[in-house]
Protein backbone atom coordinates (compact mmCIF):
# COMPACT_ATOMS: atom_id res chain seq x y z
CA UNK A 1 0.00 0.00 0.00
CA UNK A 2 1.85 3.03 -1.36
CA UNK A 3 1.07 5.29 1.52
CA UNK A 4 4.31 6.43 1.79
CA UNK A 5 5.85 9.19 -0.70
CA UNK A 6 5.65 8.98 -4.44
CA UNK A 7 8.27 11.40 -3.79
CA UNK A 8 10.79 13.55 -1.12
CA UNK A 9 10.41 16.89 -0.39
CA UNK A 10 12.89 19.31 -1.42
CA UNK A 11 13.00 20.10 2.40
CA UNK A 12 15.17 23.09 2.18
CA UNK A 13 12.44 24.68 0.00
CA UNK A 14 10.10 27.42 2.19
CA UNK A 15 11.88 27.16 5.05
CA UNK A 16 14.10 30.06 6.85
CA UNK A 17 16.40 28.00 8.46
CA UNK A 18 16.14 30.12 11.31
CA UNK A 19 17.99 27.09 13.61
CA UNK A 20 14.58 26.64 15.48
CA UNK A 21 13.43 23.09 16.04
CA UNK A 22 9.84 22.08 16.64
CA UNK A 23 9.39 19.09 18.65
CA UNK A 24 6.29 16.66 17.60
CA UNK A 25 4.52 14.38 19.51
CA UNK A 26 1.90 11.93 17.29
CA UNK A 27 -0.71 9.92 18.87
CA UNK A 28 -2.37 7.40 16.57
CA UNK A 29 0.94 6.71 14.21
CA UNK A 30 0.03 3.44 13.21
CA UNK A 31 -2.90 4.82 11.29
CA UNK A 32 -2.66 6.41 7.89
CA UNK A 33 -3.02 10.15 8.71
CA UNK A 34 -0.50 9.46 11.57
CA UNK A 35 2.02 7.52 8.98
CA UNK A 36 1.55 10.11 6.89
CA UNK A 37 2.74 12.65 9.31
CA UNK A 38 5.61 10.73 10.12
CA UNK A 39 6.87 10.82 6.46
CA UNK A 40 6.23 14.60 5.97
CA UNK A 41 7.68 15.71 9.85
CA UNK A 42 10.80 13.46 8.65
CA UNK A 43 11.60 15.52 5.68
CA UNK A 44 10.70 18.94 7.60
CA UNK A 45 14.15 20.83 8.31
CA UNK A 46 12.92 22.31 11.40
CA UNK A 47 10.83 20.09 12.73
CA UNK A 48 11.43 16.53 14.56
CA UNK A 49 9.19 13.32 15.18
CA UNK A 50 10.23 12.91 19.45
CA UNK A 51 7.53 10.54 20.50
CA UNK A 52 4.31 8.13 19.07
CA UNK A 53 1.78 7.66 21.08
CA UNK A 54 -0.03 4.26 21.16
CA UNK A 55 -3.08 3.03 23.12
CA UNK A 56 -2.50 -0.34 22.26
CA UNK A 57 -1.27 -2.77 24.85
CA UNK A 58 1.48 -4.18 22.64
CA UNK A 59 3.23 -0.84 21.64
CA UNK A 60 4.00 -1.21 18.01
CA UNK A 61 7.08 -0.42 16.07
CA UNK A 62 6.39 1.68 13.53
CA UNK A 63 9.34 0.74 11.79
CA UNK A 64 7.40 -2.92 11.66
CA UNK A 65 3.96 -1.43 10.68
CA UNK A 66 5.38 0.68 7.64
CA UNK A 67 8.78 -0.83 6.87
CA UNK A 68 9.40 1.98 4.71
CA UNK A 69 9.74 4.39 7.44
CA UNK A 70 11.86 2.04 8.77
CA UNK A 71 15.19 4.03 6.50
CA UNK A 72 14.67 7.14 8.30
CA UNK A 73 12.65 7.15 11.65
CA UNK A 74 14.74 7.33 14.82
CA UNK A 75 15.18 3.92 16.62
CA UNK A 76 14.68 5.01 19.93
CA UNK A 77 11.33 7.06 18.56
CA UNK A 78 10.17 4.19 16.49
CA UNK A 79 8.72 2.01 19.12
CA UNK A 80 5.68 4.11 20.41
CA UNK A 81 4.95 4.76 23.75
CA UNK A 82 1.67 4.78 25.94
CA UNK A 83 -0.68 7.71 25.92
CA UNK A 84 1.08 9.82 28.74
CA UNK A 85 0.48 13.29 28.73
CA UNK A 86 3.63 14.05 31.35
CA UNK A 87 5.50 12.21 29.55
CA UNK A 88 4.19 13.56 25.83
CA UNK A 89 4.82 17.39 27.33
CA UNK A 90 8.34 16.00 28.26
CA UNK A 91 9.42 15.50 24.97
CA UNK A 92 7.09 17.63 22.67
CA UNK A 93 6.03 21.09 21.90
CA UNK A 94 3.22 19.89 19.71
CA UNK A 95 0.80 16.86 19.73
CA UNK A 96 -0.95 15.64 16.36
CA UNK A 97 -4.00 13.89 17.45
CA UNK A 98 -4.40 11.15 14.09
CA UNK A 99 -6.99 9.58 16.01
CA UNK A 100 -10.96 8.98 15.11
CA UNK A 101 -13.47 11.28 16.00
CA UNK A 102 -14.80 10.87 19.99
CA UNK A 103 -11.38 9.57 20.72
CA UNK A 104 -9.36 13.08 20.02
CA UNK A 105 -11.56 14.57 23.15
CA UNK A 106 -10.78 12.28 25.01
CA UNK A 107 -7.06 13.16 25.27
CA UNK A 108 -6.68 16.87 24.29
CA UNK A 109 -7.67 18.24 27.69
CA UNK A 110 -4.96 16.63 29.75
CA UNK A 111 -2.48 17.34 26.88
CA UNK A 112 -3.68 20.84 26.64
CA UNK A 113 -3.21 21.14 30.63
CA UNK A 114 0.39 19.20 30.41
CA UNK A 115 1.35 22.63 28.33
CA UNK A 116 1.45 20.84 24.56
CA UNK A 117 0.09 23.04 22.11
CA UNK A 118 -2.12 20.38 20.31
CA UNK A 119 -3.48 20.25 16.38
CA UNK A 120 -6.50 17.73 15.95
CA UNK A 121 -6.71 16.47 12.81
CA UNK A 122 -10.35 14.54 13.92
CA UNK A 123 -13.78 16.45 13.70
CA UNK A 124 -14.11 16.75 17.46
CA UNK A 125 -12.90 20.38 17.24
CA UNK A 126 -14.03 21.67 13.71
CA UNK A 127 -18.14 22.61 14.54
CA UNK A 128 -18.47 25.99 15.47
CA UNK A 129 -21.27 24.55 18.21
CA UNK A 130 -21.53 21.81 20.46
CA UNK A 131 -24.92 21.29 19.50
CA UNK A 132 -24.41 21.12 15.81
CA UNK A 133 -21.66 18.67 17.16
CA UNK A 134 -23.70 16.74 19.27
CA UNK A 135 -26.61 16.54 16.76
CA UNK A 136 -23.93 15.88 13.79
CA UNK A 137 -21.72 12.69 15.38
CA UNK A 138 -24.32 11.65 17.70
CA UNK A 139 -22.64 11.92 20.91
CA UNK A 140 -22.03 14.47 24.02
CA UNK A 141 -19.00 16.26 23.79
CA UNK A 142 -16.55 15.52 26.60
CA UNK A 143 -14.63 18.93 26.13
CA UNK A 144 -17.40 21.33 25.31
CA UNK A 145 -16.16 24.42 26.31
CA UNK A 146 -13.37 24.27 23.98
CA UNK A 147 -15.44 24.15 20.96
CA UNK A 148 -16.27 27.68 20.42
CA UNK A 149 -12.31 28.66 20.92
CA UNK A 150 -10.61 26.17 18.95
CA UNK A 151 -9.16 27.58 15.55
CA UNK A 152 -10.20 26.06 12.14
CA UNK A 153 -6.95 25.23 10.48
CA UNK A 154 -7.77 25.97 6.64
CA UNK A 155 -4.93 28.51 6.24
CA UNK A 156 -6.44 29.99 2.96
CA UNK A 157 -9.31 31.47 4.87
CA UNK A 158 -8.26 31.41 8.30
CA UNK A 159 -4.43 32.10 8.01
CA UNK A 160 -5.17 35.48 10.57
CA UNK A 161 -6.41 33.14 13.53
CA UNK A 162 -3.63 30.55 13.27
CA UNK A 163 -0.83 32.07 15.16
CA UNK A 164 2.08 31.77 17.53
CA UNK A 165 -1.12 31.79 20.06
CA UNK A 166 -3.28 29.35 18.96
CA UNK A 167 -3.69 26.68 21.41
CA UNK A 168 -5.76 23.49 20.08
CA UNK A 169 -6.34 23.92 16.20
CA UNK A 170 -8.93 21.66 14.21
CA UNK A 171 -7.63 20.74 11.28
CA UNK A 172 -10.36 20.35 8.81
CA UNK A 173 -12.03 17.24 6.95
CA UNK A 174 -10.32 16.15 3.79
CA UNK A 175 -13.80 16.49 1.74
CA UNK A 176 -14.47 19.58 3.20
CA UNK A 177 -11.17 21.43 2.07
CA UNK A 178 -11.49 20.57 -1.12
CA UNK A 179 -15.26 21.95 -1.43
CA UNK A 180 -14.64 25.05 0.73
CA UNK A 181 -10.78 25.68 -1.84
CA UNK A 182 -13.61 25.41 -4.70
CA UNK A 183 -16.53 27.42 -3.32
CA UNK A 184 -15.22 30.33 -1.38
CA UNK A 185 -13.87 32.11 -4.65
CA UNK A 186 -17.71 31.89 -5.87
CA UNK A 187 -19.31 33.25 -2.89
CA UNK A 188 -16.80 36.20 -2.21
CA UNK A 189 -17.51 36.86 -6.12
CA UNK A 190 -21.18 36.64 -5.79
CA UNK A 191 -20.74 34.50 -9.10
CA UNK A 192 -23.28 31.83 -8.37
CA UNK A 193 -26.77 30.75 -6.64
CA UNK A 194 -25.88 29.34 -3.36
CA UNK A 195 -28.98 27.36 -3.82
CA UNK A 196 -27.41 25.65 -7.24
CA UNK A 197 -23.73 24.52 -5.45
CA UNK A 198 -23.56 20.86 -5.42
CA UNK A 199 -20.38 19.48 -4.47
CA UNK A 200 -19.85 15.82 -6.20
CA UNK A 201 -16.63 14.43 -4.85
CA UNK A 202 -14.44 11.27 -5.07
CA UNK A 203 -11.64 10.03 -2.68
CA UNK A 204 -9.20 7.17 -2.59
CA UNK A 205 -9.65 4.39 -0.24
CA UNK A 206 -7.05 5.97 2.31
CA UNK A 207 -9.58 8.21 3.35
CA UNK A 208 -11.49 5.53 5.39
CA UNK A 209 -8.71 4.79 7.36
CA UNK A 210 -6.53 1.83 8.14
CA UNK A 211 -9.27 -0.39 10.28
CA UNK A 212 -10.09 -3.45 7.95
CA UNK A 213 -13.90 -3.15 6.29
CA UNK A 214 -15.60 -5.43 3.81
CA UNK A 215 -16.10 -2.60 1.45
CA UNK A 216 -12.27 -2.00 1.52
CA UNK A 217 -10.94 -5.44 0.50
CA UNK A 218 -9.09 -5.02 -2.87
CA UNK A 219 -12.05 -7.39 -4.67
CA UNK A 220 -15.02 -4.63 -3.55
CA UNK A 221 -13.00 -1.50 -4.18
CA UNK A 222 -10.69 -2.41 -7.11
CA UNK A 223 -12.32 -1.90 -10.32
CA UNK A 224 -15.39 -0.35 -9.05
CA UNK A 225 -16.63 3.28 -8.49
CA UNK A 226 -19.83 4.28 -6.62
CA UNK A 227 -21.20 6.90 -4.34
CA UNK A 228 -21.76 6.09 -0.45
CA UNK A 229 -23.21 6.66 2.50
CA UNK A 230 -26.38 8.78 3.15
CA UNK A 231 -26.52 11.23 0.17
CA UNK A 232 -26.71 14.80 1.25
CA UNK A 233 -26.47 13.30 4.92
CA UNK A 234 -22.40 12.43 5.01
CA UNK A 235 -20.87 14.32 8.72
CA UNK A 236 -18.62 16.34 6.00
CA UNK A 237 -22.26 17.81 4.55
CA UNK A 238 -22.29 20.16 7.97
CA UNK A 239 -18.90 20.79 8.11
CA UNK A 240 -19.15 22.88 4.87
CA UNK A 241 -22.09 24.64 5.20
CA UNK A 242 -21.02 25.37 8.85
CA UNK A 243 -17.59 27.14 7.56
CA UNK A 244 -19.30 28.91 5.01
CA UNK A 245 -21.56 30.26 7.71
CA UNK A 246 -18.68 31.50 9.54
CA UNK A 247 -17.08 32.90 6.67
CA UNK A 248 -20.57 35.02 6.43
CA UNK A 249 -22.29 32.90 3.88
CA UNK A 250 -25.31 31.37 6.34
CA UNK A 251 -28.05 29.34 4.77
CA UNK A 252 -25.75 27.97 2.23
CA UNK A 253 -25.43 24.43 2.50
CA UNK A 254 -24.06 22.91 -1.25
CA UNK A 255 -25.41 19.13 -1.66
CA UNK A 256 -21.75 16.66 -0.72
CA UNK A 257 -22.37 13.60 -2.82
CA UNK A 258 -19.25 11.50 -1.69
CA UNK A 259 -17.68 8.41 -3.64
CA UNK A 260 -15.11 6.14 -3.06
CA UNK A 261 -12.27 5.76 -6.00
CA UNK A 262 -10.33 2.99 -6.10
CA UNK A 263 -6.34 4.37 -5.55
CA UNK A 264 -4.83 4.81 -2.99
CA UNK A 265 -4.83 8.69 -2.71
CA UNK A 266 -6.64 11.87 -3.79
CA UNK A 267 -9.86 13.99 -3.65
CA UNK A 268 -11.09 15.06 -6.79
CA UNK A 269 -14.20 17.68 -6.23
CA UNK A 270 -16.31 18.68 -9.24
CA UNK A 271 -18.32 21.07 -7.66
CA UNK A 272 -21.59 22.91 -10.04
CA UNK A 273 -23.24 25.90 -9.42
CA UNK A 274 -25.60 27.75 -11.87
CA UNK A 275 -24.23 31.47 -12.41
CA UNK A 276 -25.90 34.85 -11.42
CA UNK A 277 -26.87 36.57 -14.75
CA UNK A 278 -23.85 38.45 -16.44
CA UNK A 279 -21.56 36.25 -15.10
CA UNK A 280 -18.13 35.63 -17.64
CA UNK A 281 -15.37 33.42 -17.64
CA UNK A 282 -13.16 36.00 -17.16
CA UNK A 283 -15.11 37.08 -13.87
CA UNK A 284 -14.89 33.61 -12.53
CA UNK A 285 -10.73 33.49 -13.24
CA UNK A 286 -10.29 36.97 -11.03
CA UNK A 287 -12.51 35.49 -8.31
CA UNK A 288 -9.76 32.33 -8.35
CA UNK A 289 -6.93 34.73 -8.98
CA UNK A 290 -7.67 37.07 -5.78
CA UNK A 291 -8.08 33.90 -3.64
CA UNK A 292 -5.27 32.15 -4.57
CA UNK A 293 -2.86 34.36 -6.36
CA UNK A 294 -0.47 34.49 -3.48
CA UNK A 295 -1.28 30.97 -2.00
CA UNK A 296 1.43 28.52 -1.94
CA UNK A 297 -0.61 25.16 -1.83
CA UNK A 298 -3.50 26.07 -4.11
CA UNK A 299 -2.56 26.60 -7.84
CA UNK A 300 -5.71 28.02 -10.62
CA UNK A 301 -4.71 25.94 -13.54
CA UNK A 302 -5.95 25.51 -17.17
CA UNK A 303 -6.08 21.75 -17.47
CA UNK A 304 -8.46 19.68 -16.23
CA UNK A 305 -7.11 18.69 -12.65
CA UNK A 306 -6.44 14.90 -11.30
CA UNK A 307 -5.87 13.13 -8.42
CA UNK A 308 -2.47 12.01 -10.05
CA UNK A 309 -1.30 15.44 -10.55
CA UNK A 310 -0.95 16.27 -6.61
CA UNK A 311 -0.81 12.98 -5.38
CA UNK A 312 1.76 12.72 -2.24
CA UNK A 313 1.83 16.43 -2.09
CA UNK A 314 0.59 19.18 -0.01
CA UNK A 315 -0.67 21.07 -2.86
CA UNK A 316 -3.92 21.61 -4.97
CA UNK A 317 -4.93 22.26 -8.46
CA UNK A 318 -8.34 24.40 -9.12
CA UNK A 319 -9.62 24.97 -12.35
CA UNK A 320 -13.02 25.92 -14.36
CA UNK A 321 -15.18 26.00 -16.81
CA UNK A 322 -18.43 27.86 -18.02
CA UNK A 323 -20.74 25.70 -19.85
CA UNK A 324 -23.79 26.54 -21.61
CA UNK A 325 -26.56 23.66 -22.05
CA UNK A 326 -30.02 24.04 -23.78
CA UNK A 327 -31.17 24.76 -19.93
CA UNK A 328 -28.58 27.59 -19.52
CA UNK A 329 -25.63 28.16 -18.30
CA UNK A 330 -23.53 26.21 -15.71
CA UNK A 331 -20.04 26.90 -13.89
CA UNK A 332 -18.32 24.00 -12.87
CA UNK A 333 -15.12 24.30 -10.34
CA UNK A 334 -12.63 21.51 -10.34
CA UNK A 335 -10.14 21.00 -7.58
CA UNK A 336 -7.70 17.66 -7.31
CA UNK A 337 -6.12 17.62 -3.80
CA UNK A 338 -4.46 14.64 -2.01
CA UNK A 339 -6.53 13.49 0.93
CA UNK A 340 -3.96 12.77 3.41
CA UNK A 341 -1.55 15.68 2.63
CA UNK A 342 -3.53 18.42 1.91
CA UNK A 343 -6.67 17.10 3.29
CA UNK A 344 -5.23 15.87 6.98
CA UNK A 345 -1.56 15.57 7.54
CA UNK A 346 0.17 17.84 4.92
CA UNK A 347 -2.51 20.89 6.09
CA UNK A 348 -2.12 19.80 9.78
CA UNK A 349 2.13 20.31 9.30
CA UNK A 350 1.26 23.70 7.38
CA UNK A 351 -0.38 24.73 10.34
CA UNK A 352 1.65 23.79 12.52
CA UNK A 353 4.70 26.08 10.50
CA UNK A 354 2.35 29.19 11.29
CA UNK A 355 1.79 28.29 14.94
CA UNK A 356 5.69 27.75 15.24
CA UNK A 357 7.03 30.39 13.00
CA UNK A 358 8.44 28.44 10.57
CA UNK A 359 7.89 29.99 6.82
CA UNK A 360 4.30 28.16 6.03
CA UNK A 361 5.14 26.53 2.63
CA UNK A 362 8.49 24.66 4.85
CA UNK A 363 8.99 21.09 4.66
CA UNK A 364 6.29 20.98 2.27
CA UNK A 365 6.69 22.92 -1.06
CA UNK A 366 7.97 20.04 -2.88
CA UNK A 367 5.79 18.07 -5.46
N1 LIG B 1 -7.31 9.33 6.15
C1 LIG B 1 -7.62 10.53 5.69
O1 LIG B 1 -7.55 10.81 4.48
C2 LIG B 1 -8.06 11.61 6.61
C3 LIG B 1 -8.18 11.41 7.95
N2 LIG B 1 -8.62 12.42 8.76
C4 LIG B 1 -8.84 12.19 10.17
O2 LIG B 1 -7.64 11.84 10.82
C5 LIG B 1 -7.92 10.94 11.89
C6 LIG B 1 -7.12 9.68 11.65
O3 LIG B 1 -7.53 9.12 10.43
P1 LIG B 1 -6.85 7.84 9.80
O4 LIG B 1 -5.40 7.88 10.02
O5 LIG B 1 -7.37 7.73 8.43
O6 LIG B 1 -7.49 6.69 10.68
P2 LIG B 1 -6.91 5.23 10.96
O7 LIG B 1 -8.08 4.40 11.31
O8 LIG B 1 -6.05 4.81 9.84
O9 LIG B 1 -5.99 5.44 12.25
C7 LIG B 1 -6.51 5.75 13.52
C8 LIG B 1 -5.40 5.78 14.53
O10 LIG B 1 -5.95 6.10 15.82
C9 LIG B 1 -5.63 5.05 16.74
N3 LIG B 1 -6.75 4.90 17.68
C10 LIG B 1 -7.99 4.44 17.41
N4 LIG B 1 -8.77 4.53 18.51
C11 LIG B 1 -8.00 5.07 19.49
C12 LIG B 1 -8.22 5.41 20.84
N5 LIG B 1 -9.41 5.23 21.43
N6 LIG B 1 -7.19 5.90 21.56
C13 LIG B 1 -5.97 6.08 20.99
N7 LIG B 1 -5.70 5.79 19.70
C14 LIG B 1 -6.71 5.30 18.96
C15 LIG B 1 -5.39 3.83 15.89
O11 LIG B 1 -4.62 2.91 16.59
P3 LIG B 1 -4.62 1.33 16.25
O12 LIG B 1 -3.73 1.16 15.08
O13 LIG B 1 -4.10 0.71 17.45
O14 LIG B 1 -6.06 0.98 15.94
C16 LIG B 1 -4.68 4.46 14.70
O15 LIG B 1 -3.33 4.71 15.02
C17 LIG B 1 -9.43 10.67 11.85
O16 LIG B 1 -10.10 11.52 12.74
C18 LIG B 1 -9.78 11.02 10.43
O17 LIG B 1 -11.13 11.37 10.31
C19 LIG B 1 -8.86 13.67 8.27
C20 LIG B 1 -8.76 13.93 6.96
C21 LIG B 1 -8.40 12.92 6.00
C1 LIG C 1 -13.24 7.43 1.66
C2 LIG C 1 -13.81 7.71 3.02
O1 LIG C 1 -14.43 6.85 3.62
N1 LIG C 1 -13.60 8.93 3.53
C3 LIG C 1 -14.09 9.35 4.82
C4 LIG C 1 -13.82 10.78 5.07
C5 LIG C 1 -12.44 11.09 5.35
C6 LIG C 1 -12.09 11.43 6.77
O2 LIG C 1 -11.10 10.98 7.22
O3 LIG C 1 -12.92 12.19 7.48
P1 LIG C 1 -12.44 13.56 8.19
O4 LIG C 1 -11.87 14.38 7.11
O5 LIG C 1 -13.68 14.13 8.81
O6 LIG C 1 -11.49 13.30 9.24
C7 LIG C 1 -15.59 9.25 4.98
O7 LIG C 1 -16.32 9.40 4.02
O8 LIG C 1 -16.02 9.18 6.14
Amino acid sequence: MAVFGLWTADCAVGCNNGGMTTRAAILGPTGYAGAELIRLLLGHPEAEVTYLASHRDELPDLRVEYPRLAAALDPAVAVARPVDPGAIAAAADVAFLALPHKASMSYAPALLDAGLRVIDLSADYRLSSVELYESVYGVEHVDADRVAETVYGLPEFFRERITADTRLLASPGCYPTAALLGIVPLMRGGLVDPASLIVNAASGTTGAGRSAKVGLLHAEANEGFAAYGTIGGHRHQPEIGDVLEVLGYPGVDPLFVPHLLPVDRGILATIYGTPRAGVRLEDVGRAFEVAYGGEPFVHVVDHLPSVKHVAGTNHVQVSFRLAETGSGSRLVVFVAEDNIVKGSSGQAIQAMNLMFGHEEGCGLMGV
